[in-house]
This record gives structure tokens, C-alpha cells and sequence, in this order.
């Protein structure tokens, strides 16, 4: 790609130690915001490629993806977005981008929690609009089968190999009872016993905002037992359960349930192709001032 891992050499060196020293002081009091750093990187990376357009507020020319069905009340951490931008433009004003921030704090969130590291390739900018509709046509939901989570992937150049490695990320993180409802109602492929206690949390009818571990296990450490958990049919989304349903992805869940360097190595990789999706370069989008609105 057109991204290179100096780009900031000359113009903002200091970018990388500011990004890791607030991701650090941050999950130490809030270990969530790893996990919702990360989705926030997912999401924008697959709508339109990572050029921060899921940061965008609406505006009077846009509909932009905050209010996307996935995102709506769901995604979190824009705050702490802010924050980031705003200590990096003190200190390098109108150099480095919303988009090149979110890839790198998303790196340092992973180590912070325990997970593999990776050198992040920057250059990317910002973009000039977002699209709620195209966020909402292509983030991946949770109600998918196998068949439509691999033709969502194929859709950004993602293979089978990076769907099952990268939805490794829900080793942390939290989700709805609005999200997996139907999966501990409706579905055959789910462990009674857990259901069962799932059942008891989230009704068949309101308490769509409490909240679940999406790994049962070690929710704020990332690790291999996302893995684990589908192999004993503990996944929290359908989607994550259909990785191992006696399908394609099986084999590929048993390799990283049984040795977490593995599934190290797959995710970076992965990470990797996935934050490099169709970066605007060269003259294309801006560098925003604040995440939030277009210059
Ligand atoms: C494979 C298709 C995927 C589907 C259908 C999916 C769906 C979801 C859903 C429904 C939630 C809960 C949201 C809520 O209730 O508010 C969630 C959370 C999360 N997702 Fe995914 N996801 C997928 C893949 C990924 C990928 C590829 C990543 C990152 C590489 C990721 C990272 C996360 C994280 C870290 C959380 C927890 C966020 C938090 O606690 O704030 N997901 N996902
Ligand atoms: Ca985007
Ligand atoms: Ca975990």
C-alpha cells in the first residue's frame, strides 16, 4: 500500500508515545475502551476504507454512521478519540489524521490487554463525508450466517482465514441482549446450560441495553478463549458460533482454541489487511482538525 510505517517521521515523531501513554493511563481505569477502540477501527475500516468516517457527526450535507443500525447506541469511545486528537494537535497541528489515530490506538489497546503487537503503516487521511447507508450495508450483524459473514469480508478482500482470526477480537468487549436474543431463544447450536443463564439476564421482552461478556471467560484480557468458548458451544452471537457449527471455519477455531500463537499471528496479520482498506492518500480527504466535523 501507499501507507508507510514513518510517516510522521519528520513531521510528528512524538505521535506513537502520545497515542500509547493515554491508551495506557486510559485502560487502566476503563479496560472496555480497548475493546471499543477496536470496533470503532472495524467500523470505520469497512465503511468506505480507514479514513475516520465513523467519527463525523451528521451534518447539514450528511447522514453520517454514528446513527448507522450497528453503531447506533452502540459504538463508544469518541470521546477518547477527541482526547487523543486534541493532545496530538498540540503538538503537531494539522499533521497527522483521525484515521492514522484509531489504527494506532487500536495496536496499542491490543498490547495494553494482553494481545500480540504490530507495526501500524500510516498515512492514511480523513475522509470529507461518511454514509450512514453505507454503514449500514456493509458492517457484518449478528444475526449472519456463515455463508453472508464470508461474502461480507470477501467484500473488503477479507478471506475466511481473517473473518475467523479478527472475530477473535470478541475475546473482549461487551454486547446488548438486543444483539444476541435471538440467538439464546431461537438457536440449536448454543450450550442449554448457558442459554439458560443468559435467558435469566436478557427476557424475551425488554432489558435490550444490559450488557454481556462476549468471552464468558476473560472479558477484558485478550487472549485465546474466544476460541475455547465456541468449541464448547459458549459463543455469545449467532455470528460467533457459526464459526464452529460443522462448517468451513471449524477447523481454523480448533487451531486457535488450542494454541493461542497461532491465533496471534493470524490476527496481526489480519489487523494488518484490514486497517490498510482503501486509505485516502495523496490529495484525496484532508487531515481534520477535530474528529468530529470536516474542516
Ligand atoms: C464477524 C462479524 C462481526 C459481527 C457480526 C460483530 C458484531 C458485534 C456486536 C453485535 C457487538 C455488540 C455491540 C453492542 O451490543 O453494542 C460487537 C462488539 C464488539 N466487536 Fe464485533 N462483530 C464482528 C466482527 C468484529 C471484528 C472483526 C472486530 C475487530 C477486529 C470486532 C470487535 C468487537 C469488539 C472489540 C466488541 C466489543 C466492544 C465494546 O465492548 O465496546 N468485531 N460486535
Ligand atoms: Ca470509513
Ligand atoms: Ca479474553
Amino acid at each position: 500500500s501507499k501507507l508507510s510505517q514513518n510517516y510522521y517521521k519528520s513531521t510528528c515523531p512524538q505521535v506513537l508515545s502520545i497515542v500509547k501513554a493515554k491508551t495506557e493511563s486510559t485502560l487502566k481505569k476503563k479496560p472496555r475502551m480497548g475493546a471499543s477502540l477496536l470496533r470503532l477501527h472495524f467500523h470505520d475500516c469497512f465503511v468506505n476504507g480507514c479514513d475516520g468516517s465513523i467519527l463525523l457527526d451528521d451534518n447539514s450535507t450528511f447522514i453520517g454512521e454514528k446513527t448507522a443500525l450497528a453503531n447506533n447506541n452502540s459504538a463508544r469511545g469518541f470521546e477518547l478519540v477527541d482526547d487523543f486528537k486534541a493532545e496530538v494537535e498540540k503538538t503537531c497541528p494539522g499533521v497527522v489524521s483521525c484515521a492514522d489515530i484509531l489504527a494506532i490506538a487500536t495496536r496499542d489497546s491490543t498490547v495494553v490487554l494482553g494481545g500480540p503487537s504490530w507495526k501500524v503503516k500510516l498515512g492514511r487521511r480523513d475522509s470529507i463525508t461518511a454514509s450512514r447507508a453505507d454503514a449500514n450495508k456493509f458492517i457484518p450483524a449478528p444475526s449472519f450466517t456463515l455463508s453472508a459473514l464470508k461474502s461480507n469480508f470477501h467484500a473488503q478482500g477479507l478471506s475466511l482465514k481473517d473473518l475467523v482470526a479478527l472475530s477473535g477480537a470478541h475475546t473482549i468487549g461487551l454486547a446488548r441482549c438486543t444483539t444476541f436474543r435471538a440467538h439464546i431463544y431461537n438457536d440449536s447450536n448454543i450450550d442449554p446450560s448457558f442459554a439458560k443463564s443468559l435467558q435469566h439476564k436478557c427476557p424475551r421482552n425488554g432489558k435490550d441495553n444490559i450488557h454481556r461478556r462476549l468471552d464468558l471467560r476473560t472479558p477484558i484480557t485478550f487472549d485465546n478463549f474466544y476460541f475455547r468458548n465456541l468449541l464448547k458451544k459458549k459463543g455469545l452471537l449467532r455470528s460467533d458460533q457459526e464459526l464452529f457449527n460443522d462448517k468451513s471455519a471449524d477447523s481454523l477455531v480448533k487451531k486457535y482454541a488450542a494454541d493461542s500463537s497461532k491465533f496471534f499471528k493470524q490476527f496481526t496479520k489480519s489487523m494488518i489487511k484490514m486497517s490498510n482498506i482503501k486509505p485516502l492518500t495523496g490529495n484525496s480527504g484532508q487531515i481534520r482538525i477535530n474528529c468530529r466535523k470536516v474542516n
